[in-house]
């Protein structure tokens, strides 16, 4: 938190933000701009709490300026200042979002208390910018949807294991299923929670940005390493928790490497040759079975032992049907909040072809979907054709007619005369005994009809 607050003067008469500057010095930083692209430029970079922002500029118009300044992140707190003859540009610009305004010659009583109220205002908005990431960060992490009893044993696991300190963590699930999710629920209730959590994917990159990333280098290891070195991630994450995403793809090398940062809490960087030391968790994810990995001799036993002392291994969400639709709730309140959508609930055919769908991609799959609805529609209910793109097309669900049509024929044969009469019998009776129709349907004269019925002896 700032000690002093930051106050940018935006104004371009000289005398005027001297005063101003000597009015507020005693208690605030104050920094200042003549011109609107100045004023811009450090709004930008010094993001200050209270801008005061004259209504006539040399280069703009306080009112655009305005505007622009309302579009930062985060966004200041502004008063704006103007001549008695300017009232219009004052009500618009309390429109645009101003805080309040001051009229000059300023009255100082009336300064005092407008500096203190914007400030206050300032403080407040920061507090609740800052509640509102935590309740997101919470939401992400703590709020894990789920009810299906295999779910709730293995987030009864992660929450046990996240008692120990060191344990090594094995998830292993589909990709999308939750892992790093869980990695970080694992984190967040351990005792490493105030330490670093950091991420890396092993299948993403070759061995040797995996083993610069991990372990860092020093100055000149290799052609193309930065001249002042780079310190690795497992020194980033000291304290806390490392959690390695596709662990399975560890090259052999490295895998020996970080064995022995778990038995010693020690290694070198690349091309270096001082000793480091840390003390980190390992978590890691796999989506197949590690240990068949290490049966195979694709992946080290001994380091298999270190990484699963708990395995948590989380299903499929086919396997748990009972948690789509709770999950298509959750994640349609999350993206009515992020594109401004009304959206509240879903539709009996939208909830069929959620239920039916066979999900390959797990949760993501399903988030990425309600959130291509939430973006793309307008309505409040998510309808089954909202949902087209996960429905077969047609042709392949519905056989075509010469599919559809099948005769069972009997095991001692058949004469084909047999099947000439049964077949014309069917027809002359789907079409209510109608000759013309009849013979429409099976595609020959009416006048061959006839003589085929009479051949075969049915009553005309
Ligand atoms: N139970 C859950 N509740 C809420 N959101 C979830 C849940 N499970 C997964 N998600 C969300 O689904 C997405 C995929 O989850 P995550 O990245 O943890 O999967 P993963 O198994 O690590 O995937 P991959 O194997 O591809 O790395 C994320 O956006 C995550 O927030």
């Amino acid at each position: 938190m700032r000690e002093k607050h930051k106050i940018l003067l935006v104004d371009d008469e000289v005398p005027f933000r001297s005063a101003l500057r000597r009015l507020l010095e005693k208690n605030h930083m104050v920094i200042e701009a003549d011109t609107g692209a100045k004023a811009l430029e450090l709004a930008q970079k010094e993001e200050p709490d209270l801008i005061l922002l004259d209504i006539g500029l040399p280069d703009t118009s306080g009112l655009e300026l305005l505007l622009r300044f309302k579009e930062l992140r985060p966004s200041p707190t502004v008063v704006m200042i103007t001549a008695y003859e300017q009232v219009r540009d004052v009500v618009m610009s309390i429109k645009r979002g101003a805080f309040d305004y001051l009229v000059k010659p300023v009255d100082l009583d009336e300064f005092e208390l407008t500096i203190q109220k914007a400030l206050e205002h300032s403080g407040l908005r920061n507090e609740v910018d800052r509640l509102r990431q935590e309740v997101q960060r919470l939401r992400g992490v703590d709020r894990l949807i789920g009810k299906d009893s295999l779910f709730l044993e293995a987030q009864m696991l992660a929450i046990k294991s996240a008692q120990s300190r060191d344990a090594g963590v094995l998830i292993q699930g589909e990709s999308g299923v939750g892992k790093e999710l869980f990695a970080r629920l694992i984190h967040n209730k351990s005792p490493r929670a105030t330490y670093p959590f950091v991420a890396l994917n092993c299948a993403a990159f070759s061995r040797e940005i995996i083993e610069s990333e991990l372990f860092g280098y020093e100055k000149g290891a290799f052609t193309g390493a930065k001249t002042e070195g780079k310190e690795g991630l497992l020194q980033v994450a000291d304290g806390g928790t490392l959690f390695l995403d596709e662990v399975v793809d560890l090259h052999p090398e490295i895998q020996a490497k970080l064995l022995r940062v778990l038995e010693d809490g020690e290694f070198y960087p690349v091309g270096g040759t001082r000793k480091r030391q840390v003390d980190i968790r390992i978590v890691s994810a796999c989506n197949q079975d590690l240990w068949e990995a290490s049966d195979q001799g694709r992946f080290r036993k001994d380091l298999f032992f270190r990484l699963a002392t708990i395995l948590i291994e989380l299903p499929s969400l086919r396997q748990r049907q009972e948690d789509i639709i709770p999950l298509s709730l959750f994640f349609m309140e999350e993206f009515n909040d992020k594109y401004g959508k009304h959206f509240r609930g879903l539709s009996p055919n939208a909830e069929r072809i959620l239920l039916q769908h066979p999900w390959p991609g797990n949760v993501r799959e399903l988030r990425n979907t309600i959130e291509r609805v939430i973006l793309l529609e307008n309505e409040e209910t998510i309808l089954g054709r909202h949902l087209h793109f996960l429905v077969e097309p047609e042709k392949d669900q519905v056989p075509s007619s010469s599919e559809q049509f099948h005769i069972e024929l009997p095991e001692e044969g058949i004469g084909l005369e047999e099947i000439e009469k049964q077949i014309i019998l069917n027809a002359y009776e789907k079409c209510q005994r109608n000759k013309s129709k009849a013979a429409r349907f099976l595609k020959i004269p009416r006048h061959i009809l006839i003589y085929r019925m009479k051949k075969h002896g049915i009553e005309i």
